[in-house]
């Protein structure tokens, strides 16, 4: 028996990397089928190949996983955001946060285009930047000290780019690295091509970090979380920190009486965006029509 990571998912078979850097292919086996458990590109698992023949027969517990791209045990997520065209939602932005928030892991965020700002919008920004800092986000600007900036945050990581269309994305990993631009873009390309592509999922290396990195963005504009809408607020740090003050126990943060949350807004500890951003995503999760289906 080995132990490796799957580093690629393809029609069925999982390639399977070894600490050595050794590549192996596998197929799943059938127990995992039966127990609709699925193995991810990111899991660490036990397998065994014999002559070019590889199953897999154990799946480590995982850190955390996603759905876009469906990727386990990723080390940080970057959100890259752009300042301007199109202009700054921090909404979408706390969309994303929570998203990763939730599904516990952490987020570096990356505000793209700061050389199209004007000195006084450069002077708004850096309020934003220092904001988000505050609750505990790496916040990285663009320009030309940035690749040397976030090269620390990435090392050794498994990461995942995620950002709207025309976010920069594409951009700054051609700053990070030309080849792997090159190589994503491609990828992404072929994915987009048609239902009927097969679906695949890789972690592309980034050899000067030691750093793999997924081949397809992570969602863009709406996502749906599907948590409990009394969980929201345990995904905004700052206000599930503040919470614990609160005069009610199940103090959803509204309009009850004695709520810490509240206070900390109206005394701009907590910024009033990131309130807006929570009373919004609750009245959209009170508003979903209910699932009946089982989250599993
Ligand atoms: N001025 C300026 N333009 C930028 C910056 N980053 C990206 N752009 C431009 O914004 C546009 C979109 O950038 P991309 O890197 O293609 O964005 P993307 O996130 O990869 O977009 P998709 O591939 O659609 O998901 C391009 O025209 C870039 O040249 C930046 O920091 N400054
Ligand atoms: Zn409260």
């Amino acid at each position: 028996m080995q132990t490796g990571r799957i580093i690629q998912s393809l029609s069925g078979y999982y390639d399977v990397q070894t600490a050595d850097g050794q590549v192996f292919r596998t197929r799943a086996r059938g127990q995992f089928r039966k127990n609709k458990e699925k193995p991810l590109v990111g899991d660490f698992v036990e397998f065994d190949s014999e002559n070019g023949d590889g199953f897999l027969w154990a799946i480590d517990p995982r850190q955390n996983a996603l759905v876009r791209p469906p990727i386990a045990n990723i080390d940080l997520a970057v959100i890259v955001t752009a300042l301007k065209e199109p202009d700054f939602n921090p909404n979408l932005l706390d969309r994303q946060l929570v998203a990763l928030e939730a599904a516990g892991v952490p987020a570096l965020i990356y505000f793209s285009k700061a050389d199209l700002l004007d000195d006084q919008e450069l002077e708004d920004y850096q309020n934003w930047q220092k904001l988000y800092q505050k609750i505990g986000y790496p916040v990285v600007m663009s320009g030309p000290k940035a690749v040397e900036e976030l090269t620390p945050h990435l090392r050794d990581k498994v990461l995942v780019f995620m950002g709207q269309t025309g976010a920069g994305k594409s951009t700054l990993l051609n700053q990070i690295s030309p080849e792997l631009a090159l190589e994503t873009g491609e990828v992404s390309k072929a994915l987009s091509r048609g239902k009927h592509t097969t679906r695949k999922v890789t972690l592309i290396p980034i050899p000067f970090l030691a750093a793999l990195i997924a081949d397809t963005p992570g969602f863009s504009s709406y996502e749906v979380f599907d948590f409990p809408v009394e969980d929201l607020v345990k995904y905004f740090p700052e206000m599930r920190a503040a919470s614990v003050n609160c005069r009610f126990r199940a103090c959803q943060h509204l309009n009850e009486p004695g709520c810490a949350v509240k206070e900390a807004v109206s005394l701009g500890t907590i910024a009033a965006s990131r309130y807006n951003s929570y009373k919004l995503f609750y009245e959209l999760m009170k508003a979903r029509k209910p699932k009946y289906r089982k989250n599993k």
